[in-house]
């Protein structure tokens, strides 16, 4: 198993401080193996202290922390990488910036042909999305479980699926083979969110044979 692998949890932008470490502590007990920090607000000093401690959390449980858009606060923070979308610097700058080590994941929507460029250019995981419909990005493209098939036959770089991805329906999206699930309300808007990491990771395990 490489370590682009398992779940992947994405932070609430409504959570911060303290009531983010928490849960996060939650999820990382429960197997998730990456967090990423998606946080849009302007309060740099703020974001820095918290992208600080998420990474202090997740070096605890051997986890990786993904920095969403910001290759700055990814350099200052200590974080392993950045993820970045159609409307962020492209992968050629922020490799150059960050360097060979660094994790860059790209987003894809349902766009092979930007998936097949992105590998070429290097890129550590492609994403693809929405899955389902998803409350927290209503206006998502979307991506269904045929199209991560045909993704998982054409390109070996490692997968992640997002978008309305529930415990309920991540076995379904195993299943098609993409290598890890991102999820939001799926993982933080449940009663118990240890519990739900653990149930998808127990899941991710058994389709690798692996329990
Ligand atoms: C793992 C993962 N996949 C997709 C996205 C969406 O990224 P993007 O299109 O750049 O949109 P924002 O997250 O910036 O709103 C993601 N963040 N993570
Ligand atoms: C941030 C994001 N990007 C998407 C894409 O399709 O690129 S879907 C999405 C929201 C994921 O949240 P939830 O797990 O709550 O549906």
């Amino acid at each position: 198993m490489h370590r682009l692998s398992g779940l992947y949890a994405i932070t609430p932008r409504n959570l911060h401080g303290p009531a983010l470490l928490e849960q996060v502590e939650a999820l990382l007990r429960g197997g998730c193996r990456i967090l990423q920090y998606r946080d849009k607000s302007q309060d740099r000093e703020q974001r820095l202290n918290q992208a600080r401690d998420l990474g202090t959390l997740c070096r605890k449980y051997q986890a990786l922390l993904i920095i969403n858009d910001d290759t700055d606060l990814c350099q200052a923070s200590g974080a392993q990488g950045v993820h970045l979308g159609e409307d962020d610097m492209s992968l050629e700058q922020a490799r150059a910036l960050l360097g060979p080590e660094a994790v860059i994941g790209i987003s894809c929507y349902n766009d092979m042909e930007r998936a097949h460029q992105a590998s070429a250019q290097g890129a550590d995981y492609v994403a693809f999305g929405a899955v389902f419909p998803s409350s927290t990005k209503p206006l998502a493209r979307r991506a269904g479980l045929e199209l991560l098939r045909q993704a998982r036959k054409e390109l070996s770089l490692p997968l992640v699926a997002i978008g309305g991805i529930t415990p309920e329906n991540a076995p379904s999206v195993i299943e098609t083979g993409v290598d890890m699930l991102a999820m939001i309300q799926g993982l933080f808007a449940q009663p118990d969110p240890e519990k739900a990491a653990r149930r998808i990771d127990q899941t991710f395990k058994a389709f690798r044979g692996n329990p």
